[in-house]
């Protein structure tokens, strides 16, 4: 039997993922989807984001499906109980610390970019975003009182922008692998020229590259990637970053393919053990309507498909499905533009599986 575990969390993420494990159980019925809470739901109900039954049902299960955690009405809860922790505590528990966010534009929906089609026409690029380390980790972190000089007496937020050279090695194996399977182009994004994490991260980065001869690499500072994203988002193959640039990165090469939700992604531990979700959020402001767009989930159970269960034509089942319903002309909101019929995100859900072939 193989088990996937199914948490949709909190906001858009039962919409979403209900469309999601309908297409997974579709094209493999053979799999077993069991569900547990999780998040601002989890909390509901276990008084914690993550319950140890959830955390247990994810380490046993193949893969996990994730939809998306938080909602605004958590925002006032001690740290440790927010929705959020979720997400972060299951990536750190299970080491999941290589992400992958393909970020493609179908051709259908280059007038849905906020870009010129000619920019963003054919792209296929892939961030690779380092996920259990950094400032997101880093100890130590807190408030405390400042005892001198200009701001004594003031609270002060501090966290810690941190990386061991094993971190970086690993991630930066996994980025090179990837490369050496596209165009064989690697641009490592940092920030060398004020941070420290930065300057060995790049140091780790070439020293490894001489295991990859075959593979180009590059270095650009974070600042100067966001702006070449918008710029001239083709000039990229594979990035590879550290999480918290890889967050904001990845949220901006969303748009470039219309929509954050067309986004998928897969985090993977060194046991090819995986957690696949949109790159987006819960989206609270359209929870509950029907309006979410479920493409980046039901992209995120192909990569499911592909990575943890080695199913590379049942992936490919789905995503061409999501090619067809695009070709069809439906759209969700967010990528609605004049022509095409609008849907909602069980319509959506319906019409993939009926191009399932
Ligand atoms: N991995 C996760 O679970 C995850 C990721 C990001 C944000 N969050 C959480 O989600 C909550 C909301 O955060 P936010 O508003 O900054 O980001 P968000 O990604 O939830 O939403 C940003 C904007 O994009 C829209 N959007 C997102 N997904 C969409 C979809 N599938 N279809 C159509 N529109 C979509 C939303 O309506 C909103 O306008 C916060 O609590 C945040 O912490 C969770
Ligand atoms: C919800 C939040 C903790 C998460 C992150 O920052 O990693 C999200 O933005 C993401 O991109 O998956
Ligand atoms: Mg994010």
């Amino acid at each position: 039997m193989t088990q996937i575990a199914v948490l949709a969390g909190d906001g858009i993420g039962q919409e979403i993922t209900t469309q999601a494990a309908r297409v997974l159980q579709a094209v493999a019925p053979d799999l077993t989807l069991v569900e547990a809470p999780v998040g601002g739901a989890a909390y509901d109900l276990h008084g914690h984001p993550l319950p140890q039954e959830t955390l247990d049902l994810a380490q046993q299960s193949a893969a996990i499906l994730f939809g998306a955690v938080g909602d605004w009405k958590y925002d006032n809860l001690p740290r440790e109980l927010r929705p959020e922790q979720a997400i972060l505590g299951l990536r750190k528990a299970m080491g999941l610390f290589a992400n992958f966010r393909p970020a493609i534009l179908y051709p259908q929906l280059a007038q849905a970019s906020s870009l010129k089609p000619e920019i963003v026409s054919g792209l296929d690029i892939l961030i690779i975003r380092e996920l259990t380390g950094d400032i997101y980790f880093g100890q130590p972190r807190g408030v405390r009182v400042v005892e001198e000089g200009p701001f004594a007496g003031d609270k002060q937020g501090f966290d810690t922008m941190l990386y061991a050279e094993t971190e970086i090695r690993r991630i930066a194996k996994v980025a090179f692998e990837a490369a050496q399977k596209r165009n064989k182009k690697l641009c490592s994004v940092d920030k060398a020229n004020v941070l420290e994490t930065s300057q060995l991260w790049r140091d780790i980065m070439i020293e490894v590259a001489k295991d990859y001869p075959d593979v180009e690499l590059s270095h650009m500072y974070v600042d100067n990637a966001a702006m070449q994203l918008v710029r001239a988002p083709k000039a990229f193959d594979v990035i590879v970053t550290g999480n918290i640039f890889g967050d904001i990165l990845s949220d901006e090469a969303a748009m470039l393919t219309g929509s954050i939700g067309m986004l998928p992604s897969a985090s993977l531990n060194a046991s090819n053990q995986g957690l696949y979700e949109p790159s987006h959020g819960s989206a609270p402001d359209i929870a509950g309507q029907n309006k979410a767009n479920p493409l980046a989930t039901i992209l995120s159970a192909a990569m499911l498909l592909r990575y943890s269960l080695g199913r590379e034509a049942q992936a490919l089942q789905v995503e061409q499905a999501v090619a067809t319903v695009l070709e069809q002309g439906l759209r969700t909101a967010d990528i609605y533009s004049e022509g095409t019929q609008l849907v909602g995100t069980s319509e959506m859900g319906d019409a993939v599986l009926n191009a399932l072939g």
